[in-house]
């Protein structure tokens, strides 16, 4: 979910400043092109990451999330997650004046980053029964929306702070459309609905177990993997994947990195993923689509990826932490943004896949625990949820859902947020080994890094 900072064309990666620490997981020099990003007028050939998550070209619109002034990029982390390359084009979109790197400093004296940048794609698990709810209450208003669907008739809904724009159809109309649609498509009757626009749409609350995913790890009794991890020098070899494994925190998740170690070999690739080009009024949508397909109908990451060389839309390149979602257009409050959803997969399927993660070396994770035996993950498939970043005071809340007996994790917006801020929720995940990943949301009250209790 995050990629690193790099350094910046021509810096010498000796004077990149480490970000993260353990042994393995040491970045690997910043890839010339996502110096692009900062340093305009650079346009050096894009480089290539390891451990998987090659990004994309840098979409136009990224540019705006360069800090001022930066020219070249601390490196945060080690392993994998380094921003991806940046389109040469994107240079001419940062700021000039640009000269030195931006401090990063821990705790609350972080300097701000600029607008909040992330945005992953999330996905709905629309899984068994059970789950576990939200460990705190919020209420979800479920009055219109104001949002652009360029196939739907605006209906009434005027946009409050711009009179002059054309009225944008409510959440209802889209609704109503999408469900006529759907309807004439054959869909059965009860796959007409959407379950996180119906009043009084039960959800489910309760607290979650962060130390689930450690206790299924087959052939290790050690409890949290401490004794293993301490007999080979603090990383267990067989299960080092799960130091930078994000167990649940309060309402979410995460990681695991989809990139395949094959498909790095290519430096131009781009992202493991999609890149779509939806209006965030309209994630929904595609989010029901792909909800009520289940995981069997989502589309093939790699089929998507050809689409993502040409297309800028949804996704932003951070400068800190890899690939990121915005807001195509303004969200009020409580608004429903989008599902997360994935494979949802038992506790021996993720530990494998992490397993797999480490040995590819990937970084950024893409995995959210519910429960036990319930992991959705959006690392092979998924929706745009998949690239909301972490943030320390961020813009979404990740909301668990009772709907119709299934478990469903919907993104709701915790504020108004504004067209192009990047859409972020707060993961914090409870870590018991490995280096603690430094958390780059650059809020006011960062806590410096993504862990939110520390080690055992
Ligand atoms: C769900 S992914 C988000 C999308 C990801 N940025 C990408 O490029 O695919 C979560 C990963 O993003 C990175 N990340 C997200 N928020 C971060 C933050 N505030 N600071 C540092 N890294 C972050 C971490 O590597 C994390 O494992």
């Amino acid at each position: 979910m995050g990629a690193p900072p790099g350094r910046a064309p021509g810096t010498p990666s000796s004077s990149q400043p480490s970000r993260r620490r353990g042994g393995d997981d040491q970045q690997p020099p910043h890839p010339p092109e996502a110096a692009s990003e900062a340093l305009p007028g650079t346009a050096s050939p894009p480089a290539r990451r390891r451990g998987g998550e090659q990004q994309p070209p840098h979409p136009p619109e990224a540019a705006s999330e360069a800090l001022p002034g930066a020219a070249s990029l601390p490196a945060r982390r080690r392993g994998g997650d380094r921003n991806p390359p940046h389109p040469p084009e994107a240079a001419s979109e940062v700021p000039s004046g640009a000269a030195s790197p931006p401090a990063r400093r821990r705790g609350g004296d972080r300097q701000p980053t600029p607008p909040p940048t992330r945005l992953p794609a999330a996905a709905a698990a629309v899984a068994g029964e059970g789950g576990v709810g939200p460990r705190r209450s919020f209420r979800i208003s479920l009055r219109p929306r104001v949002r652009v669907a360029p196939w739907v008739k605006p209906p009434v809904a005027r946009n409050p702070k711009d009179p002059a724009k054309p009225p944008r159809p409510s959440i209802e109309a889209l609704a109503a459309e999408w469900a006529k649609e759907k309807a004439a498509s054959g869909a059965p009757k009860e796959e007409c609905v959407l379950p996180f626009l119906q009043k009084g749409a039960p959800r489910k609350v309760g607290e979650l177990k962060l130390s689930n995913s450690f206790s299924s790890v087959r052939d290790c009794d050690a409890k949290l993997h401490k004794a293993c991890s301490e007999k080979s020098d603090g990383c267990c070899p067989r299960h080092e994947a799960f130091r930078r494994l994000p167990l649940p925190y309060t309402f979410q998740e995460f990681n695991i990195d989809p990139i395949k170690k094959e498909e790095l070999d290519n430096g131009t690739e781009p992202p493991p993923y999609k890149i779509k080009i939806i209006p965030t009024g309209l994630y929904w949508l595609a989010a029901l689509g792909l909800a009520t397909a289940q995981m069997s109908a989502l589309t093939n990451h790699f089929a998507e990826r050809k689409r993502s060389r040409s297309l800028s839309g949804i996704l932003l390149q951070t400068q800190y932490c890899g690939w990121g979602s915005r807001a195509l257009e303004a969200i009020e409050k409580d608004d429903f943004v989008i599902e997360f959803v994935g494979e949802v997969i038992d506790d021996e399927t993720c530990e494998e896949r992490l397993e797999d993660m480490r040995r590819r070396g990937d970084k950024n994770f893409y995995m959210c625990k519910v429960k036990k035996d319930f992991v959705i993950d959006a690392t092979f498939k998924g929706n745009d949820c998949r690239f909301f970043n972490h943030s320390c005071e961020p813009n979404c809340q990740l909301q668990k859902w009772q709907v119709n007996g299934k478990t469903r994790l919907g993104v709701f917006a915790s504020k108004a947020i504004e067209v192009g801020e990047p859409l972020t929720y707060d993961y914090r995940f409870e870590q018991h080994y490995g280096p603690e990943i430094e958390c780059f949301c650059g809020a006011q009250n960062c806590q410096g890094n993504m862990s939110v209790s520390g080690k055992d």
